[in-house]
């Protein structure tokens, strides 16, 4: 077991237990030697095995121990095109995957810059068009979107996010979900989000 093993499973017990994703959903991987070391599919976040995740090379390829997530392809997609990226983390965090199910969001950048530190944890928010889970037709796409932005958000899915270590990618996930959850708040309201130059200041 490595230091960085038991920092995925801490991770995943700290998301899970605040209801960040739920049930068996969800994915975290940390870039190791030269491939990432990213949690088996079909288990719960909440209850994982410092020893008991897998082993998966940049390509997506399974190399140890058990069956890895469905995801490892994106998660090594965002890897390849993100070449300082330490780690990836895939929720199904309830207000980000609300937005995702909204129609008519830019594609482009899916929510708007509502404040300083969502712009400074998030920045751009591509949405990547929906497939379902597992489907390696994504992977293209996601590593494409991922030269740009380091958070991504699948439509009727939820968020993948990358960043350089655990706890960054963590904290742009959390921040991604209470900025999708402000917006939600507001939407009956007018809003006023920082301005071009506002955000230019902060970037
Ligand atoms: O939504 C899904 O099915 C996956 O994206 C997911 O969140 C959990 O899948 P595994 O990582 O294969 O358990
Ligand atoms: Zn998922």
């Amino acid at each position: 077991m490595t230091e960085i093993s038991q920092q995925i499973a801490d991770l995943g017990a700290s998301l899970f237990h605040r209801r960040l994703t739920h049930g068996r959903t969800g994915n975290i991987s940390a870039r190791s030697g030269d491939g990432l070391l990213i949690t088996p599919t079909g288990g719960s976040l909440g209850d994982l095995s410092p020893d008991g995740l897998s082993f998966v090379s940049l390509a997506g390829e399974h190399l140890s121990g058990p069956r890895p997530s469905k995801e490892a392809f994106l998660h090594a997609a965002l890897y390849r095109a993100r070449p300082a990226a330490g780690a990836v983390v895939h929720l199904h965090s309830t207000y980000s995957v609300a937005v995702s199910c909204h129609d008519g969001l830019d594609p482009d950048d899916a929510l708007p810059p509502l404040t300083a530190y969502y712009v400074m944890r998030v920045g751009r928010l591509p949405l990547l068009p929906y497939h379902a889970p597992g489907d390696p037709a994504l992977g293209p796409i996601a590593e494409r979107a991922a030269r740009t932005a380091h958070a991504l958000l699948l439509a009727n899915h939820g968020p993948i996010v990358a960043g350089g270590d655990l706890g960054s990618a963590a904290d742009a996930v959390e921040e991604l979900e209470e900025t999708a959850r402000l917006w939600l708040l507001l939407r009956e309201r007018p809003i006023r989000p920082l301005t071009p130059e506002q955000v230019r200041s902060l970037t």
